[in-house]
């Protein structure tokens, strides 16, 4: 039986009660937006237009239909692997495998799904019932946390998250308890992070493009830009899968509600946000500006990726020839950390770069509702918040060591800002 350890980590979140809260204020806030982004005045901050009754939400073929792409997800992740990773290693000393086979699911889905359009798949009618579909995801995230928290009362004291292991049961439950939950070799909170919220929030960008077509003739000039800088994003998160396992998420978070619910439902249904607010108030953009805002985008892209390879190559073989003439500061744990290159700029160079595509995502809907630009001040909000998670556990690791980075590398995310 497990035993309630890490009850020595600090609570974070605002403890049980924020725990408490954002259970409930996060699908709150996603039926908001999904609501408010099809009313006619788009209000981030008004009520919405109507409050939708059970009978609206629930519907057991939208339940089939998140059941049978989860099914259809995990049958892509079972499929041989062109490489199979190791993660970090584990407080037993062990490490896990994984499958890297994410961008083959992301281009078997598109064939499947190209395939079934072709014979008549009614894509463009699921803007239809995105509030089913998000009912049913929540639905499952919170019984997937459920059993994932009861799962966790068997697994040993060595598998638990340093976090997640209160002794309370709402913040253990938000939280998560197991730090990588298993089935045999199947790995449920990889598999959720990268496969179904991301794949299916392209999916659904793209039926909300195909509905655009369908309603005015042609998809707009903004929405190609969304549907494209999203689809780079997600692509460039399952060609470059490897990376996840050196994430906040997978080395230190257990698997609860917060990334049940972020992974099956935020993700796909909020992230999709600017796509949902075009199909009802489509924005004239004209190529000048839309040049701009790609340029905008590639920007972003290019600090994003440039910072998290960097860093990713350097973890993996601190002599590869692309960053063995990088200045470091060694460390007590024998690991070094850099201090030239991408992260002698800011600490978090990598959520600059996430930022900035952020906004260049938000820009084609326009300057006049602030709707749209919900994910930018979200995220703003979550890598604050996930910046000062982090500094904590380094500054725990890496004692001295991490606060002679702070004294050469001053600033957090924005340079001479923040
Ligand atoms: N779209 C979305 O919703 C979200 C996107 N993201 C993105 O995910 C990516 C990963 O983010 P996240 O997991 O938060 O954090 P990071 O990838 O930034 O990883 C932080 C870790 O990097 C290592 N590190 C920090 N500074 C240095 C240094 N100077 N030299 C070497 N290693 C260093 C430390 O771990 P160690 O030393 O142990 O290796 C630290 O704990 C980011 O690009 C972020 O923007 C994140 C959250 C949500
Ligand atoms: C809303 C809640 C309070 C918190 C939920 C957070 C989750 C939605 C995010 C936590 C970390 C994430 C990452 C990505 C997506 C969002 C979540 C799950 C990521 C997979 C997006 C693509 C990137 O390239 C990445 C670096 C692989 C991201 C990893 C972290």
């Amino acid at each position: 039986m497990a035993s309630p350890q890490g009850s020595r980590a600090p609570l974070e979140f605002g403890g049980p009660l924020g725990a408490a809260a954002l259970m409930l204020l996060l699908p709150v806030t996603m039926f908001h937006l999904l609501l408010v982004a099809r009313s006619g005045p788009a209000r981030l901050l008004g009520p919405p237009p109507y409050l939708p009754g059970l009978e609206e939400l629930w519907s057991p073929w939208a339940l089939l239909l998140c059941l049978t792409w989860l099914g259809l997800q995990a049958a892509l992740y079972l499929l041989p692997a062109r490489k199979v990773a190791e993660g970090q290693e584990l407080k037993d000393k062990s490490r896990l495998r994984y499958p890297i086979n994410g961008f083959q699911a992301l281009m078997l889905t598109a064939l499947l799904v190209g395939l079934g359009v072709s014979a008549g798949l009614p894509l463009s009618a699921l803007p239809e019932i995105l509030l089913p579909l998000a009912f049913a995801a929540t639905l499952i995230a919170f019984i997937f946390s459920l059993l994932l928290y009861l799962k966790a009362l068997v697994a040993p004291a060595s598998a638990l998250a340093p976090g997640g292991n209160s002794g309370n049961l709402i913040y253990d439950f938000f939280l998560g308890r197991e730090l990588n939950p298993r089935i045999c070799s199947f790995d449920i909170k990889y598999f959720c992070e990268l496969r179904p919220g991301l794949i299916g929030w392209v999916l659904i960008n793209l039926a909300l493009l195909m509905q655009e077509a369908e309603l005015r003739g042609s998809p707009s000039l903004a929405m190609w830009l969304v549907n494209g800088f999203q689809l780079l994003y997600v692509g460039d998160a399952l060609w470059y899968e490897e990376a996840v396992l050196t994430t906040m998420d997978i080395i230190h978070d257990g698997f609860g509600f917060m990334l049940a619910f972020g992974d099956l439902a935020w993700v796909p249904f909020t992230y999709s946000l600017q796509a949902q607010f075009l199909l009802y108030h489509p924005q004239p953009l004209g190529w000048p500006l839309a040049s701009f805002i790609c340029l905008i985008n590639a920007v972003g892209y290019y600090i994003f990726r440039g910072a998290n390879s960097q860093k990713n190559t350097f973890r993996k073989n601190p002599s590869d020839p692309r960053v063995a003439d990088l200045e470091t500061i060694s460390t007590a744990t024998g690991r070094r950390l850099l201090v030239s290159g991408w992260w002698g700029m800011v600490r978090h160079p990598n959520y600059l770069g996430d930022l900035i595509m952020a906004l260049a995502w938000s820009l084609p809907c326009g300057v006049f509702h602030l709707l749209p630009y919900f994910y930018l001040l979200y995220f703003t909000a979550l890598l604050v918040h996930r910046e000062d998670r982090d500094e904590r556990q380094c500054l725990q690791k890496y004692g001295l060591a991490w606060r002679e980075y702070c004294r050469r590398v001053p600033y957090r995310i924005v340079p001479y800002v923040y």
